[in-house]
């Protein structure tokens, strides 16, 4: 067997020039096979045995979650076949791209993944304020539809999409009219790398593993929840049995047909590995003692990745 057939496959956000692409490329240059996907839902149901590793976007320091990642992770797959290996954090600059000559006047909609459209909502109340905002799939597949004939009745000759520098030099035809257009200088977004099962080995060079991380699911089983008269729920009993160092919370509705009825992914952070090899160990060893005590206090929880 030849040394490349033995890399395994990685389906990221295409096409090519997404920032997906990019994050991924980062952390993993040559070392997987890179198969792109048109949605993120189609990235993480396609991390399978047959293509184990998948990179999601995760939440951006200006437009905070990406909702889509946070509804699959609602997904019973998420924790037993596919869990969170590690994490890539990259630097987005958006740029205003067009098709060649087309001018700042002459757009009529603005086209791009609805974070890049929310990172990026001053400059559009400034400069287009007339716009429709169009969100797309991702902010490379806004661009390609500027380079395709008409696209459900829109004349690329009047769009703008909001996508990296790095698709012009993908893309024929296209043309950087502004660039930093996001509302804050520095603008980070965090990816997760997904595999299928714990045991799939991550090719070298691994995403920075040097401070462990986890991520857990919580809710409470639905037959505990106020089922006609919907109330807030105390959320501090679970996170105090849990007993981690919390870094994030993020609550989405839950896949149970009950109103307010929440899930909430819950980061936590170790001590750094520095400090102790073998923390790394025990750090998997503390989050399912932690995940013990939230059952024991009556809580549905799973454990999304430990890394
Ligand atoms: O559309 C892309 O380029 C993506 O990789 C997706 C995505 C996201 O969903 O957050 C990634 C980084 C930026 O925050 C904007 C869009």
């Amino acid at each position: 067997m030849s040394l490349a057939s033995k890399k395994p496959t990685l389906a990221f956000l295409g096409p090519r020039g997404t920032y997906s692409h990019q994050a991924a490329f980062d952390c993993f240059g040559g070392s997987v096979f890179y198969e792109e996907k048109q949605t993120i839902a189609e990235v993480f149901y396609s991390v399978t045995p047959e293509i184990p590793l998948g990179l999601v976007p995760h939440e951006n320091s200006i437009y905070g979650a990406v909702v889509e990642t946070c509804n699959l992770l609602r997904s019973s797959l998420a924790g037993r076949d596919i869990v969170i290996r590690g994490d890539v954090t990259l630097k987005v600059n958006h740029c205003l791209v067009v098709r060649s000559g087309v001018k700042l006047e002459n757009i009529e909609h603005v086209l791009s993944h609805e974070q890049a459209l929310g990172q990026c909502k001053a400059f559009i109340a400034k400069y287009l304020p007339h716009a429709t905002l169009v969100p797309t799939d991702s902010t490379a597949s806004a661009a390609q539809i500027l380079v395709s004939p008409k696209h459900d009745g829109l004349d690329p000759l009047k769009c703008g999409a909001i996508c990296s520098q790095v698709v012009t030099t993908i893309m024929d035809g296209l043309e950087v009219l502004s660039e930093g257009i996001q509302d804050e200088d520095t603008n980070f977004t965090r990816f997760y790398v997904l595999s299928w099962g714990k045991s799939t080995t991550i090719p070298p060079p691994v995403p920075d593993l040097s401070q462990p991380r986890a991520l857990v699911r919580l809710s409470y089983p639905p037959e505990k929840h106020f089922k006609f008269a919907p109330k807030s729920q105390d959320l501090t009993p679970l996170l105090v049995a849990l007993g981690l160092c919390i870094t994030r919370i993020d609550r989405r509705p839950s896949t149970y047909s009950i109103p307010f009825h929440d899930v909430f992914f819950v980061e936590a952070t170790g001590d750094e590995l520095a400090e102790d090899a073998e923390e790394d160990i025990s750090w998997t060893e503390k989050v399912r003692q932690g995940v013990e005590r939230v059952k024991q206090a009556g809580g549905e929880v799973c454990v999304i990745g430990t890394w």
